[in-house]
């Protein structure tokens, strides 16, 4: 039995999107922060931690980047995409309102609606939406921007409705486990994550880590930066490149990456919770395509 923490109490998009894992009832279980759930990994008093690392809207989670860069012993094996509606809960009347609660990313993402209907109230960042939902329970906030379901859950009014700036995001959470365990087998659709430090006195030493995916039609799919926290102007750069480490492609891209930077971090290959097909390597560039080369390379050196 693999247990599953997240970022609880129940009631937190956490909480729904390990449910789409469908673990057992008692193999999902709560944390009261993100790096409370990755270190509970790394001390081996839970199997996996489905933790968010970015929304459609608002961007990356940093707590959560920051922690799996930070720390050692971790890997990804897994995302779930999930879709994400906010409501604000709370003792009405709304024009009553003066301190909303919510976690950092949803208070972000439902600004639109804090400064048209609530221009005067106080935000209050806690560490999840449900323990907003809670503080509103216990007196000590007047409404949380939450998951419908945890106000209903605890019985608490919904004041309003699909409040964020957006009405389609979604959230990404990765799926993590120790390092040692080995990547899931490729299924044609995967992503493989990575953590790139570059040679900073090299002048573009961001194009050439850039120009070993291109050459290889290895396609990139995100790419932010984090300061390294040594100094002003140190950065590491997150990679998420389509394919799999057992690609030839993506092999001979992480090849060509060791050589140029100062050092690569594999964080994991995975499938992708997406319906998106990938996009296609350009012609010339597949993994059929560079077999034959080898093949050429092989004949010409008088092997096989
Ligand atoms: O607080 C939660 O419910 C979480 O799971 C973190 C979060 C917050 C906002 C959007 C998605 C996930």
């Amino acid at each position: 039995m693999v247990t599953i923490a997240y970022l609880g109490p129940p009631g937190t998009f956490s909480e729904a999107a390990v449910r789409r894992l469908s673990p057992a009832p008692d193999e999902a279980v709560p944390t009261r922060s993100i790096p409370e759930a990755l270190d509970a990994v790394r001390d081996g008093a839970v199997g996996a931690a489905l933790v968010p690392l970015e929304n459609s809207l608002e961007g990356s989670v940093p707590v959560t980047l920051d922690n799996l860069l930070g720390g050692p012993g971790l890997r990804v094996v897994g995302e779930v995409a999930l879709p994400v509606t906010f409501a604000l809960a709370g003792r009405g009347p709304l024009e009553s309102v003066r301190t909303v609660a919510s976690h950092p990313h949803a208070l972000a993402q439902c600004r639109g609606f804090l400064r048209a209907k609530l221009p005067s109230a106080s935000t209050v960042e806690v560490l999840s939406t449900a323990a907003a939902a809670q503080a509103v329970l216990d007196g000590t906030v007047d409404a949380a921007v939450c998951a419908p379901i945890a106000a209903t859950a605890l019985g608490i009014p919904l004041l309003a409705e699909n409040i964020g700036d957006r009405p389609d995001t979604a959230t990404r959470f990765v799926l993590v486990v120790p390092a040692d365990t080995p990547p899931p087998a490729p299924t044609g659709n995967d992503v493989t994550s990575l953590a790139v430090y570059i040679a900073h006195d090299r002048v573009g030493a961001l194009l050439s880590v850039l120009t070993e995916l291109a050459v290889r039609g290895v396609n990139l799919t995100r790419i932010e930066s984090r300061p390294t926290g040594e100094r002003l102007g140190r950065y590491v750069f997150l990679l998420d490149c389509a394919g799999h480490v057992a690609d030839s492609r993506m092999g001979e891209a992480l090849l060509g990456l060791r050589r140029v930077c100062a050092e690569v971090r594999f964080l994991g290959s995975y499938p992708r919770d997406t319906d998106d097909p990938p996009v296609a390597a350009p012609a010339g560039l597949t993994d059929d395509d560079l077999h034959a080369a080898e093949d050429w390379l092989r004949g010409l050196r008088g092997g096989a």
